[in-house]
């Protein structure tokens, strides 16, 4: 184990569990990775149906997992890509991240989000389709470009607030997080490229409408 290296993470919300772990690959290999993933991969740019009109989302996006974790999202089918290698080696280090931290997950299925610059972006949501379930824990990969992803209460009950997200860290989003928080990636005038991970379990063989 490298010094100063905390299995447990940095805790941001206790209940629900929300964590920040740093240096997930290290280095080279984190970097080498981003690089192999923005030129090695499929990216696209799908359109959303939005007051009967079709709008491209503000990012690029690939979703990938085994072929029966099928996914709908704003009324779209979308069937996963294939396992790309560097993608397998960071859900292999997330799973030992997690496992070191007491916590265990197993994931299907990865949404991959590529920001060219800070003005690319996601809006408010959760991630609580149906078919990830009542308590989804969801790992969050972030390469490239350090930007803040934002909380907001469902309930207001407190403040809005953002979780600054180097290069290299593992944000898990534990069990109620879904439930209980939105999260957005907004537009920031912040240079450099972005790729984000979203690690999740769909439930396999549940039949999608
Ligand atoms: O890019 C990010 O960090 C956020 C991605 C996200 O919220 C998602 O994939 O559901
Ligand atoms: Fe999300």
């Amino acid at each position: 184990m490298r010094p100063g290296y905390d299995p447990q993470g940095e805790p941001l919300l206790d209940s629900p569990a929300l964590t920040l772990f740093n240096g997930l690959l290290g280095e080279p290999t984190a970097t080498r990775l981003l690089t192999q993933l923005d030129q090695a991969l499929a990216w696209q740019r799908p359109t959303l149906r939005l007051y009967g009109r079709e709008h491209p989302i503000p990012r690029r996006q690939l979703w990938m997992g085994d072929p029966d974790a099928r996914y709908r999202y704003s009324g779209r089918d979308f069937l996963p890509e294939p396992w790309h290698p560097a993608v397998s080696t960071i859900r292999a280090a997330v799973n030992r991240r997690l496992a070191d931290a007491g916590l265990s997950a197993r994931f299907n299925s990865v949404l991959l989000n590529r920001y060219a610059d800070g003005e690319e972006r996601m809006g408010w949501h959760s991630d609580d389709e149906p078919e990830l379930g009542p308590d989804p824990l969801i790992a969050a990969v972030s390469l490239g470009a350090e930007r803040p992803l934002r909380f907001r209460w469902k309930d207001r009950s407190a403040e809005a607030f953002n979780v600054w997200l180097p290069h290299d860290s593992l944000l898990v989003m534990g069990a109620g997080v879904q439930d209980r928080l939105q999260h957005a990636l907004q537009p920031r005038r912040l240079p450099g490229m972005r790729i984000s991970l979203t690690f999740r379990l769909v439930n396999p063989g549940s039949p999608v409408a």
